[in-house]
C-alpha cells in the first residue's frame, strides 16, 4: 500500500501535486478562448484538492496537456483550467504561466495556507519528458509534500511523474491515483469472465503492442478505430487511404496468430463507414458512405465501423462478465462519424450486471456524450497508464511514492 496524503501532516506545507489536466480544449469562436470540453479529469481530482485545502496546505498544481514537445503555444496552455477549477473548488485558483524560474518561486513562496496555485503545461519543457534532474529539480523547489495524483500519467517516466521524486523527501498518492488502484487492480486481476475488451483509437503504436498483453488475459477482443486498418491490412484487406502504420504489421500478424493459437475471439469491422477525405478544422467529413464489404476503396478511408460491426460487437458485449472499453470506433468528433462509438457505449449500457470500465480521455468524451455514463462501472482516467496497468507493467509514477 503507497503511502496516501492521510498519511502525513500537510498544515502550511507547500504540496506539489500531479494531476492529469490532460483535457480536449476546443476554441470557442464567440470569445476567441480554448475552452475544457471534458471535465472528467479535472472533477476527479477535487476531493484530493478540497483534503488538502481543508488541511491548510499550501498548493501547487503542475500537469501536463497534449504533446507541445517542448514548444509553448496557447493551444495547448493550462490557462482555460484555472477558473473552471475556481469555480468548481470555490476558492480562487491563481495561473502563472510557466513552471519554473524566478517567477513561479516568487509565487511559490508567497502561498498562504489554503491557496491553490495552478502552473503552466510542464510539457512546454523539453526537460519534461527528458526526465531532465535539471527541471525536475527546478519543479521541487521550495516545495515540501510531494503529491502525484495523476493516474492518467504514471505510466511516463517523465520529470514531474518520476524525476522530481528525486528531491522532494515526503511524497505520497491522492485519493484519485488510490481509487484507480483499489479499483483497476481488484476488478481486473482475475475477472469474471466472458471478459471482452473494446480496443479503438488513433494510437495505435501504443495499443497495438498492448493488444499482445491483454491477448493473455481477455476471452474476446473488438477492434475499431484506426488501429484496425492496420489488421486488415496485414490480412491483405484494401483498406484505402485510411490512416494505418505500416511499420506495425509483423507485431499485428503475431498478435492475429497469437489470438488463433490461445482461442481467444478477436473481431474486426466487417463493413465501415468511409469518406473521400475529413477537414479536421472545419469538422466535416466529404462524401460519407457506408461500405458493405471488408474491402475499403481506393478512393476513401475509413472513419467509423459499419452497421454489421456494430451488431457484431453488440453480441459479445451483451454477454459479457467483465468489459473493459478503450479508445473510439471512429472519428467521433466530426459530425456523422460519432454511431460506431456511440453504439458501443449503447451495448454496454444494455449489460448492466457486468463489470464495465471506461478508460482514455476521448472514450469517456464521447461515453459523457452519449449521456450513458451512469450506465457503467467505472471510468479511469486513464488511457496508456490503464492499459500498462492492465499488462502488469511498473508504472514509474507509482513505483517512486513509498510504500506505508
Ligand atoms: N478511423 C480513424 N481514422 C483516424 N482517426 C481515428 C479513427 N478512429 C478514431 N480515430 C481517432 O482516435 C482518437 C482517439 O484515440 P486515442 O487512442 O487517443 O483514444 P482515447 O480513448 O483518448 O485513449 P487515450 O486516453 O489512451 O488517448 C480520436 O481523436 C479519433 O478521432
Ligand atoms: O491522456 C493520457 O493518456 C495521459 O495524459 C498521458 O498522455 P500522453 O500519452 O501524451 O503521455
Amino acid at each position: 500500500m503507497k503511502i496516501s496524503i492521510r498519511d502525513i501532516p500537510l498544515k502550511g506545507k507547500r504540496v506539489l501535486v500531479r494531476v492529469d489536466y490532460n483535457v480536449p480544449l476546443e476554441l470557442d469562436k464567440a470569445t476567441n478562448s480554448y475552452v475544457v470540453t471534458d471535465q472528467t479529469r479535472i472533477l476527479e481530482t477535487l476531493d484530493t484538492l478540497k483534503y488538502l485545502i481543508d488541511q491548510d496546505a499550501k498548493i501547487i498544481l503542475i500537469s501536463h496537456l497534449g504533446r507541445p514537445k517542448g514548444k509553448k503555444n496557447t493551444k495547448e496552455s493550462l490557462a482555460p483550467v484555472a477558473p473552471l477549477l475556481s469555480g468548481l473548488l470555490g476558492t480562487k485558483v491563481k495561473f502563472i504561466g510557466d513552471c519554473i524560474g524566478p517567477e513561479v518561486d516568487k509565487e511559490k513562496e508567497s502561498l498562504k495556507e489554503g491557496e491553490v496555485l495552478l502552473l503552466e503545461n510542464t510539457r512546454f519543457y523539453a526537460g519534461e519528458e527528458k526526465n531532465d534532474p535539471e527541471f525536475a529539480k527546478a519543479l521541487a523547489s521550495h516545495i515540501d509534500v510531494y503529491v502525484n495524483d495523476a493516474f492518467g500519467s504514471a505510466h511516463r517516466a517523465h520529470a514531474s511523474t518520476e524525476g522530481v521524486c528525486h528531491f522532494i523527501k515526503q511524497k505520497a498518492i491522492g485519493f484519485l491515483m488510490e481509487k484507480e488502484l483499489k479499483y483497476l487492480g481488484e476488478e481486473l486481476k482475475d475477472p469474471q469472465r466472458p471478459f471482452v475488451v473494446i480496443l479503438g483509437g488513433a494510437k495505435v503504436s501504443d495499443k497495438i503492442e498492448v493488444i499482445n498483453k491483454l491477448l493473455e488475459k481477455a476471452d474476446c477482443l473488438l477492434i475499431g478505430g484506426a488501429m484496425a486498418y492496420t489488421f486488415l491490412l496485414t490480412m491483405g484487406h484494401k483498406v484505402g487511404k485510411s490512416l494505418v502504420e505500416t511499420d506495425k504489421k509483423a507485431v499485428a500478424q503475431e498478435a492475429l496468430e497469437k489470438a488463433k493459437e490461445r482461442k481467444v475471439k478477436f473481431l474486426l469491422p466487417i463493413d465501415h463507414l468511409v469518406a473521400e477525405s475529413i477537414d479536421f478544422e472545419q469538422r466535416i467529413a466529404k462524401t460519407l458512405e457506408f461500405t458493405a464489404a471488408i474491402d475499403i476503396p481506393e478512393q476513401r478511408l475509413g472513419v467509423d465501423i459499419g452497421p454489421q460491426t456494430m451488431e457484431a460487437y453488440r453480441k459479445e458485449i451483451i454477454t459479457a462478465k467483465t468489459l473493459l472499453w478503450n479508445g473510439p470506433m471512429g472519428i467521433f468528433e466530426i459530425p456523422g462519424c460519432e454511431k460506431g462509438t456511440f453504439s458501443i457505449a449503447k451495448s454496454i449500457a444494455e449489460n448492466p450486471s457486468a463489470v464495465s470500465i471506461v478508460a482514455g480521455g476521448d472514450s469517456i468524451k464521447a461515453l459523457h456524450r452519449s449521456g450513458l455514463s451512469d450506465r457503467v462501472s467505472f471510468i479511469s482516467t486513464g488511457g496508456g497508464a490503464t492499459l500498462d496497468f492492465l499488462k502488469g507493467k511498473v508504472l514509474p509514477g507509482i513505483e517512486s511514492i513509498p510504500d506505508k
